[in-house]
């Protein structure tokens, strides 16, 4: 049974680097208010059981990327610290970079600051003004709550509704009344802000905004105390160790497949001079056998992926190299696609689920929006304080939902002609689109491989798998094919065998709830809220692999996926029912019906939402 511990004896788990670093250098202390002074003057200081982390220089070489760090400027990030890190990289590596510890009461009831990263700045300057308008609007109007979960852990849509009814009330109330046209105009879709556009930053503007109801800071210090110590019990159970046979048995797999591919492909060629006999018929056999050939690769791959997802939390050897060469040949050299993006884009989904403004994962503008906050941030108007009195030309501007801004891209996910049209239909194109959701994996392994990757040691080693890749697929197995229409249709297959993958990726979280609860939500309950599991019997495990255990994964991403069953069951569903936090977990039917359901009740609202835009731009609305 899960035992609740307070304060003070979860502090006392990890302190060997406490002691190095206090006999080490004398120990300085800073208060709160100190270090949200540092933070505003641009420091990158992260707070991880009482000592404070000055990360500035190191935030270029981190291997979980840059982001995954300014997600947690100013914050306790102690849960996700040891969630995500070996032993051996907290107590050598981390304790180099200890400045000072925080005063310990101001430690005992510490309020996270925001992020500046979460205000909009990146690298010292603002990147857009339309940063985190969820923010700004709660900021704006202490008083009300943010959206609520219900109890079946998806999101009940209140505070996404009266967004909806805001645009369009406050619409038409700016075009029926032109008297009151200022006030009108500021009430629904204004937010007054008072933002620098570069460091420093008012200390003030750190502090967050009051915690939305259901949210009790108090209560969630408590349960990520519990975490610490669940985790603690997860580590003595020795659910950190590898199991060989189930990688053994994974390997069998693949080995299958890729011989089975590899033999119709075999088969074909034998078959080819046997074809030219027999022109004219309608199938030739060796057409039907590269065709197997190709539904095998796609399985191959489709099976393949589990492990280049475990490699990339280092979960296979627990060595970050080690796996980063099994990620990289599985990803790069026989798939085609890059470890190093999966890597960058996955840490941040993990540390920030489903939060529509910084969560990759979700970001899928024009296809799908699985909240109405894609469409409806951009529609708000945001002006800085000392210019709150709005132009004639503001004034005159239609309300037009324009997007959302993403912290992870850095640019406006537009609500465009194409998203009006996709997001109308997404529920009914979903499955058509995830059939060709392999492309979309080269599109951003590439972007990211050209314009943001380190370019270091694993990059080059990246572009040299890239580059077999496609010599032996492209050019090695697509040339040796006798016609365009027989390569083609090898290309297709392949790749569109591997979509049930996709669909297992978005599964996991996209009918979860997505508000933002703040920053005082322990790592524990996000995870649980915003993340669910995929019912099956354990010999069916293989073709989930590991991700139907996605809760579990989520609070402990490095357990190797053969543990998470045994971690499921022992541990994380009795910590999720001791404390009171829904445990999600649908049949593979069920849980897409659910995703269904909520594409659904998007695209309504995004029905709306275009009919609001097209009749405010052509001048139609009445009071
Ligand atoms: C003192 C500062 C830090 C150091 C020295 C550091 C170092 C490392 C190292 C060496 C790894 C590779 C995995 C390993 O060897 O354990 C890693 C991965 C990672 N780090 Fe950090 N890190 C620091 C701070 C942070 C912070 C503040 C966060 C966010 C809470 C973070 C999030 C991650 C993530 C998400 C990964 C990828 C691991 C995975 O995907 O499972 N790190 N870090």
């Amino acid at each position: 049974m899960t035992q609740v511990v307070g304060p003070s004896r979860a502090a006392s788990v990890h302190t060997d680097s406490d002691v190095k670093a206090s006999t080490a250098r004398p120990r300085r202390t800073m208060t709160r208010s100190q270090l949200a002074q540092r933070i505003a003057q641009g420091e990158t200081l992260v707070l991880h059981r009482r000592k404070i982390y000055k990360l500035d220089r190191w935030l270029a070489n981190h291997p979980g990327g840059e982001l995954a760090i300014l997600h947690f400027v100013g914050r306790d990030a102690t849960d996700e610290i040891e969630a995500y890190h070996s032993e051996h990289t907290i107590s050598r590596l981390m304790s180099r970079f200890v400045i000072a510890h925080l005063d310990e009461a101001d430690w005992d009831n510490y309020t996270p600051l925001v992020p500046p990263v979460q205000l909009g700045y990146r690298k010292g300057k603002l990147d857009h003004p339309h940063a985190q308008v969820g923010m700004w609007r709660h900021r704006n109007t202490p008083a009300t709550s943010a959206g609520t979960s219900d109890t079946d852990g998806s999101s009940d849509g209140s505070a996404d509704e009266a967004l909806v009814h805001d645009l369009v009330v406050g619409s038409a109330v700016k075009r029926s009344d032109a008297a009151d046209k200022a006030r009108a105009a500021r009430t629904a879709s204004t937010l007054v802000v008072d933002r620098p556009n570069c460091f420093p930053l008012p200390v003030g503007l750190l502090e967050p905004p009051p915690n939305p109801d259901g949210i009790d800071a108090e209560r969630e210090k408590r349960i990520s105390h519990a975490y610490q110590q669940l985790h603690e019990q997860v580590k003595d159970a020795g659910l950190y160790t590898l199991r060989p046979a189930g990688y053994a048995r994974e390997m069998a797999r693949y080995l299958a497949l890729g011989s089975i591919a590899y033999a119709f492909w075999a088969r074909g060629q034998a078959q080819l001079q046997l074809d030219s006999d027999s022109a004219g018929t309608l199938l030739r056999a060796s057409t039907a056998s590269f065709l197997l050939s190709s539904f095998f690769l796609g399985l191959f791959w489709h099976q393949l992926t589990f492990s280049a997802h475990d490699s990339g939390h280092s979960g296979i050897t627990h060595s970050w190299q080690w796996d980063r060469i099994i990620g990289t040949t599985i990803a790069d050299f026989i798939g085609g696609l890059s470890i190093g993006w999966w890597c960058d884009n996955h840490d941040v989904h993990h540390l920030v689920t489903n939060h529509p403004e910084h969560d990759p994962d979700i970001q899928h503008m024009p296809f799908f929006a699985i909240s109405p906050q894609f469409v409806l941030a951009g529609q708000t108007t945001v002006i800085s304080a000392d210019n709150a009195a709005l132009t004639e030309h503001e004034q005159a501007k239609p309300a037009r939902p324009l997007g959302l801004w993403s912290s992870y891209y850095r640019r406006l996910l537009e609500f465009d002609a194409p998203s009006r049209f996709f997001l109308q239909h997404q529920h009914k194109l979903y499955y058509i689109v995830m059939a060709f959701g392999r492309f979309n994996l080269y599109a951003n392994s590439y972007g990211f491989l050209a314009t943001k990757a380190r370019r270091d040691r694993w990059w080059a080693l990246e572009l040299v798998g890239l580059a077999t890749f496609w010599t032996w697929y492209g050019y090695g197995l697509l040339g040796s094919l006798p016609t365009w229409p027989v390569r083609i249709a090898y290309l297709v297959i392949s790749h569109v065998v591997t979509s049930p993958l996709h669909i297992q990726i978005v599964l996991s979280h996209f009918a979860q709830s997505c508000d933002d609860l703040g920053l005082s939500e322990s790592f524990a309950s996000r995870q649980i809220r915003t993340t669910m599991d995929v019912d099956c019997p354990p010999w069916l495990d293989f073709v989930h692999g590991g991700l139907h255990m996605q809760v579990s994964h989520h609070l402990f991403p490095r357990v190797p996926r053969h543990n998470l069953r045994e971690l499921r069951d022992r541990f994380v569903v009795p910590f999720a029912k001791e404390w009171g936090l829904q445990y999600h977990e649908y049949s593979f039917t069920k849980g897409n019906g659910r995703v269904l359901a909520t594409l659904k009740k998007v695209a309504d609202q995004v029905h709306i939402l275009s009919k609001v835009a097209e009749a405010s731009a052509k001048g139609e609305l009445q009071h």
